[in-house]
């Protein structure tokens, strides 16, 4: 069965056997797909520091034997009426509140995604503020790794991830570099920019995503540019996924890699 999230549903319709019995099968006692959430504020880094530890994996010749995949919370954005989108047309809706996310979506995804299920998800368009008909397919995939503002927010979602990053950038980084980019990509002024950072991003980030960070196991400083952090944890799951490593087990909730923060 092929599980195609849209517009709020999942759909399923039969494609390809369910379950992936990768080459390890049961004898891989390391969770697969392994789910690594990965939280962080607006622009923080989170999709590139995504992108450096999937390129990083395929260079160190892991994409022979493991399929990485990305996957946004932004794609459990919930609809918004007409009113709503009205106002997010003019930088007035809260994107960064907990409420503007479908979060049993979010939760039954994550969990047929780590049941080894095949799920094609939308992706998400920041200029029409919906989801639109380009598609992730998440297909025998190794390691899955979920980037959003509030990935750690929600208890039900925290919990099912085998590994957990926060990407901790500087805020005014992140405000110039969410300027530039939503100005070039996401189609708004500058003056619809600042609007919403102002009124509802920062407090949003204050008030929901900033206390997320005590859940990480990994603190990444300035995001992509901390390469040895981004070296430490894909030689981290290269060791986890390495076949045959003595001591494999599975993650108890308690471990941590690096460090876990007080
Ligand atoms: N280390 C970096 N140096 C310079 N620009 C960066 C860096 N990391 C990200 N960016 C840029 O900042 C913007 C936001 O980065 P992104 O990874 O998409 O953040 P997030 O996923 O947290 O929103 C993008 O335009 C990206 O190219
Ligand atoms: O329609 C939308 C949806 C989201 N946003 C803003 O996007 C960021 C989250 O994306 P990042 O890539 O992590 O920056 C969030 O802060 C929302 O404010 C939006 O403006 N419009």
């Amino acid at each position: 069965m092929m599980y195609k999230m849209d517009l709020g549903r999942i759909m399923a319709f039969p494609l390809l056997n369910a379950r992936y019995e990768g080459p390890l099968g049961g004898l891989d006692k390391v969770p697969r797909p392994f789910l690594i959430g990965v939280a962080g504020g607006t622009a923080s880094g989170k999709s590139t520091v995504c992108d450096k530890i999937m390129e990083q994996l395929k260079k160190s010749g892991l994409e022979h034997h493991r399929h990485v995949t990305i996957i946004s919370q932004d794609s459990f954005y919930r609809d918004l009426t007409a009113e709503e989108h009205e106002r997010a047309k003019k930088g007035e809706h809260n994107f960064d509140h907990p409420d503007s996310f479908d979060v049993e979506l979010m939760r039954r995804t994550l969990v047929d995604i780590k049941a080894g299920k095949v799920m094609e998800l939308p992706m998400y368009d920041y200029i029409a503020h919906k989801r639109t008909t380009k598609t992730t397919v998440i297909h025998c995939a190794d390691v899955v790794l979920f980037e959003g503002i509030l990935v750690f927010y929600f208890p039900e979602i925290r919990d099912l991830f085998n590994m957990r990053l926060f990407v901790d950038t500087d805020p005014d980084t992140r405000l110039s570099r969410r300027v530039l980019r939503d100005v070039e990509e996401r189609g708004r002024s500058l003056e619809q920019i600042l609007h919403q950072y102002m009124t509802l991003v920062k407090p949003a980030f204050e008030e929901f995503c900033l206390p997320t960070k005590k859940y990480a196991d990994v603190i990444i400083p300035r995001g992509a540019d901390n390469i040895v952090a981004v070296d430490l944890i894909v030689q981290h799951i290269q060791e986890l996924m390495r076949p045959n490593r003595p001591g494999r087990r599975q993650r108890n909730n308690s471990d941590s890699i690096v460090g876990r923060p007080h």
